[in-house]
């Protein structure tokens, strides 16, 4: 019977190829799941906006790893703090309680967003504390309808996402929980069980993808177990195939021990990931604004944030090599934007206002930075007439000489050149073997495009 509904799906698949018509069903093996191109939106959009927001949101002390420190590792700064200002008998589920989300204005949230030029956010359904941002079905008494701000936080936030035109919505969901029972029993057996897989992990995925339709489905929490345990492939090929959003999802790459870097849609590899060259797979800098925490910190220094001259170092040179930037904020528990990341969200803006020209939709060039003058890094478009192409050059240093030189050796004295943000042409001169030097104009300061300060690194804070 089965052998008789492939033959029959193959050959309707055949026939709807022939008129143009894409018919492609994904196997639950790493070799047809990898064949599934990234949907386009996602190299386009190169910024988007993670959001750590939990029950970790609270203590805000440490980072949202707060309960494994607590708890799991015993680091002797959150038992400190725990000891100090806590009665002994308080368990981490209290925290919930004072989970109130009083200021979380969803559409205030999404206006921020949309202010940072990002086109897609992806937002923390479930950390590895195991409490849902969602009512799951599979989560009782910790989710965040039950216990906490009473309020269907994903549905909101999906909400106020759709309803600005310019950003999708995506979804993190960590696979494992640190304590949970089920977990902790499969992981006894040396994961040759799979209660919690089968009871938790799975149904959880299904329920966010068909309830919020995420156009991105980041995982997490994978590393403990292989990908057969969590019966990832599966999962994947139903969402690739049969899921509400299979046409435009696009996935990370941490489906299990070994998967990250090698395996599944966009490469993760490590945090912070920024290789410096041009990579074969599309990939993305997952990062932090606060240089030590995914999560709010109530005792960072102004010194622990990254400065905007750094996120825009980092950003174009992620974009350079192929990359997408996934830029984080941590809120508070009382759910406002502290001003330090609206602001860092809005500086993104503004400086995209003007450069994104050279950022949206771009494609890595030949060469990803300059061999000339260190910290010039390239983006290409191709123009739309059909011929030629246009080269974006972004530089961290505005050169004092008034002359930037380029080892272009494309340029010819047909090259127009100019400065985004900047009316008129550039003059310049090109000169043997191959390069061009640009004579940079004298703009008034209140007149400039955008004022980069320079690449002065911060000094590093302390994390405690
Ligand atoms: C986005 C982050 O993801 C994980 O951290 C990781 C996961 C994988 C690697 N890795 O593969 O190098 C590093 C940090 C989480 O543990 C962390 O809290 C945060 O949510």
């Amino acid at each position: 019977m089965a052998r008789i509904r492939n033959a029959f799906f193959a050959l309707l698949c055949l026939t709807l190829q022939m008129i143009n018509v894409k018919c492609v069903r994904y196997q639950p093996t790493w070799a047809s799941l990898d064949a599934r191109p990234i949907p386009s939106w996602y190299d386009e959009a190169k910024l988007g906006i993670f959001i750590h927001w939990g029950v970790f949101s609270v203590p805000s002390f440490s980072s949202e790893w707060f309960w494994w420190n607590w708890k799991g590792q015993a680091t002797p700064a959150v038992i400190d703090f725990m000891t100090k200002n806590y009665k002994p008998d308080f368990t981490y589920a209290d925290f919930a309680k004072e989970f109130n989300a009083e200021f979380f204005n969803p559409a205030q949230w999404t206006e921020a967003f949309e202010d940072s030029g990002a086109k897609y956010i992806v937002f923390v359904s479930k950390h590895h504390e195991g409490y849902t941002n969602w009512p799951s079905k599979y989560s009782f008494s910790w989710n965040s309808v039950d216990v906490g701000p009473n309020r269907d936080i994903v549905g909101e936030l999906m909400n106020a996402t759709r309803a600005k035109k310019s950003l999708r919505f995506g979804l993190y969901h960590s696979m494992y929980e640190w304590f949970h029972p089920l977990y902790l029993a499969d992981k006894k057996t040396g994961f040759k069980t799979q209660d919690f897989v089968n009871k938790k992990t799975l149904p959880e995925l299904y329920e966010i993808v068909n309830k919020y339709k995420p156009e991105v489905v980041w995982s997490d929490g994978d590393w403990e177990a292989n990908d057969t345990y969590w019966r990832s492939k599966e999962y994947l090929a139903w969402l690739y195939n049969d899921s509400p959003v299979k046409d435009t999802v696009v996935v990370n790459d941490r489906w299990g021990k070994g998967i990250s870097c090698n395996h599944g849609g966009v490469f993760t590899c490590g945090d912070r990931y920024n290789p410096g060259v041009l990579q074969k797979h599309k990939w993305v800098n997952a990062m932090t604004i606060d240089k030590y925490s995914w999560g709010f910190r109530r005792n960072a220094k102004l010194e622990d944030y990254l400065s905007i001259e750094e996120l825009l170092q980092t950003f174009v040179i992620t974009v350079s090599c192929g990359g997408n930037m996934l830029m984080n904020v941590g809120p508070p528990s009382h759910g406002h934007i502290a001003p330090i990341y609206a602001e860092r969200l809005h500086q993104m803006g503004a400086w995209l206002k003007v450069n994104g020209e050279g950022i949206y939709s771009s494609k890595p060039w030949t060469f990803q930075n300059d061999t000339l003058t260190p910290g010039v890094w390239y983006t290409m478009k191709k123009n739309s007439s059909g011929a030629g192409v246009t080269v974006y050059a972004f530089t961290f240093d505005w050169p004092g000489s008034g002359t930037l030189s380029l080892a272009v050796p494309q340029a010819s004295p047909s090259t127009v050149v100019t400065l985004l943000g900047f009316s008129g042409n550039l003059n310049y001169t090109t000169h043997k073997p191959k390069g061009i030097d640009i004579r940079v104009p004298v703009i008034p300061i209140n007149k400039m495009p955008w004022v980069y300060a320079g690449s002065k690194q911060r000094t590093v804070g302390k994390k405690w």
